[in-house]
């Protein structure tokens, strides 16, 4: 099986982009995140993202990464997934994320998180 590290460029189905900078020997990463739609006013501009791979037989890996929309939403994602090496040779990491949006008041609270799954490709 091919090691699969999250260094580089991946895309996926909605059209976001995410830049994994250089994963240290702990596992731990960080890198930046292009989202293509949001639901926030202000212009979007990348994110930062702070993650956890696991290395120890470095193949299908699983991961985490948060994600601080901090230069154009009050949100937070969190990321959770592993990488597969896919049928075609190429890889592919499916993931399951909760995107926490800021709610004005507690009587809010309960629909202030959403949850999906979304998968990426290298780019
Ligand atoms: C574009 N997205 C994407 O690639 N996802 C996997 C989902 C989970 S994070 C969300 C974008 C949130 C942007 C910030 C905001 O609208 O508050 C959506």
């Amino acid at each position: 099986i091919k090691p699969c590290n999250l260094t580089g460029w991946w895309k996926n189905d909605l059209g976001s982009k995410m830049h994994v900078f250089n994963v240290d020997n702990n596992g731990t990463f960080s890198g930046e995140y292009h989202t293509a739609v949001s639901s926030a006013k202000s212009p979007i501009q990348p994110s930062p993202l702070v993650g956890s791979q696991h290395l120890d037989k470095d193949e299908q890996d699983t991961f985490g990464f948060t994600v601080n929309w901090k230069k154009f939403s009050d949100s937070t994602a969190v990321f959770v997934g592993q990488c597969f090496n896919g049928a075609d040779g190429k890889e592919v990491l499916h993931t399951s994320w909760l995107l926490r949006e800021k709610v004005d008041s507690e009587t809010d609270d309960w629909k202030a998180t959403r949850i999906g799954r979304n998968t990426f490709t290298r780019m």
